[in-house]
């Protein structure tokens, strides 16, 4: 039994080790581990890619992506790494950088020197990322699509600070079985530079009727 989640917020807090609940706390949904059975297969033109043996309920968290917690400043001139996902859950929350604003139904408490650090961080982007290209599980693997099945959500358990949530990919819709879960990955056109300071570009393989042609 887990509760689902219908649609994206902007946070999701679930109870953590400070809470007086145990492990069958209803309000751990994403702490569970994995629930379907994923496989990892090979694509034509995206390289691998991920889809379940399960039939997938719209709203079930499927997977979190994991890696080594990382400074995202650390990661600016490394190249060659397709596996890191900036914790952009401040800039999802504010709509910044092309991000549609998310539901917001509880506010999270913040310090004047919260409210500080945050101005900074719309500034200067996300200041942490989860880098999984050495170390990570299944989800690095999943792909991007413009018309994805899964969305991503910030989850907070054990403090409050948007910088370090947990990001949890949830079912966006039922899937049904071997069907490639994507979601969206995010970018903003033109936003992504190289060493030389030249505008980047990935084209889309998604395939979907309304695709943006370009990742990035
Ligand atoms: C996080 S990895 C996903 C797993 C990857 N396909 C692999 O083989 O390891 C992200 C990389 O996958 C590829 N990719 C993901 N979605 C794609 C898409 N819709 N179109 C083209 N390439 C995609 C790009 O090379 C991207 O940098």
């Amino acid at each position: 039994m887990f509760l689902r989640l219908v649609e994206p917020r902007d946070v999701v807090f679930e109870c953590g080790p400070r809470c007086g609940c145990g492990p069958s706390c209803l309000n751990r949904t994403s702490q569970r581990g994995l629930k379907y059975q994923l496989e990892v297969y090979r694509t034509k033109d995206k390289g691998w890619a991920v889809r379940s043996r399960d039939l997938i309920p719209s709203g079930a968290p499927v997977c979190e992506y994991i890696g080594i917690l990382r400074k995202s400043d650390e990661l600016d001139n490394v190249s060659g790494n397709d596996y890191i996902f900036d914790i952009d859950c401040w800039q999802t929350m504010n709509g910044i950088g092309g991000r549609e604003r998310r539901l917001r139904d509880v506010s999270i408490p913040s310090s004047n020197h919260a409210k500080e650090r945050n101005d900074h961080i719309s500034e200067t982007g996300p200041e942490f990322c989860i880098d999984a290209g050495l170390y990570g599980n299944v989800a690095r693997f999943i792909n991007h699509s413009c018309e994805p099945n899964l969305f991503v959500q910030c989850v907070l358990s054990s403090h409050h600070d948007v910088r370090l949530a947990r990001v949890v990919l949830f079912a966006a819709d039922n899937i049904l079985p071997m069907q490639e879960l994507t979601y969206d990955y995010g970018y903003e056109l033109d936003s992504v530079t190289g060493p030389d300071g030249k505008i980047k570009e990935l084209p889309c393989y998604c395939g979907t009727a309304d695709c943006r042609k370009r990742l990035y």
